[in-house]
């Protein structure tokens, strides 16, 4: 896998859609993957023997830099690759506003590789929010990572952006599938 961190944040301006309001939603299972309300860690370890969490960059991103709505202080983001059987499934990209690191700091200070999804479906705290879902042109960024990744891309990529709540703030969860999960859930 020759991915660097000196291509990171791989993550990019996205416009996101309700799923209500967009009439191109993939005509197959996929559709049902970028819908699930549940917990995708969970979900992704039911098909493989070995799931891994790669950390491809974690960092606070200047108020310039991110597009987090409405926050003018630094933000805190971390993105990964989830890995089953040591091939990348989904590029997750993570926002977190600077007051709920350090207010939950608890939470998601030294995270490292266990998934997040362990600390967002079970804290009392944190409620899952709507879910809205993107289409990644085969020219974007977000292909040029699942090309460095040894993965074609073939038509464009699908994700699905949740914000999660956080005793009064919000935190950002992207989750776009690569290539080869698209292949393994288009399969059944
Ligand atoms: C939000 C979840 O956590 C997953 C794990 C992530 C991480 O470890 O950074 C990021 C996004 C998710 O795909 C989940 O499991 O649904």
């Amino acid at each position: 896998m020759n991915v660097t961190s000196v291509s990171f944040p791989y993550g990019e301006s996205i416009h996101w859609f309700s799923p209500q309001k967009i009439d191109s939603l993939p005509n197959n299972q996929l559709k049902d993957w970028l819908l699930a309300p549940g917990s995708l860690t969970q979900r992704l370890k039911t098909h493989c023997r070995h799931f891994e969490v790669k950390v491809l960059g974690e960092h606070l991103l200047s108020p310039l830099e991110h597009e987090f709505p409405s926050h003018n202080e630094p933000v805190w983001i971390r993105e990964v690759l989830l890995c089953l059987d040591g091939t990348p499934w989904v590029f997750a990209r993570t926002l977190i506003p600077q007051n709920i690191l350090h207010t939950q700091s608890h939470h998601f200070e030294g995270l490292g590789t266990r998934p997040l999804g362990e600390v967002l479906f079970t804290s009392p705290d944190i409620t899952p929010g709507e879910i809205e879902v993107a289409q990644f042109e085969t020219c974007g960024r977000l292909a040029a990572l699942a090309t460095s990744l040894d993965q074609h891309v073939t038509s464009s990529l699908w994700g699905r952006r949740r914000y999660f709540n956080l005793l009064g703030s919000q935190l950002i969860v992207s989750e776009i599938f690569l290539p080869a999960a698209v292949e393994y859930i288009n399969q059944d």
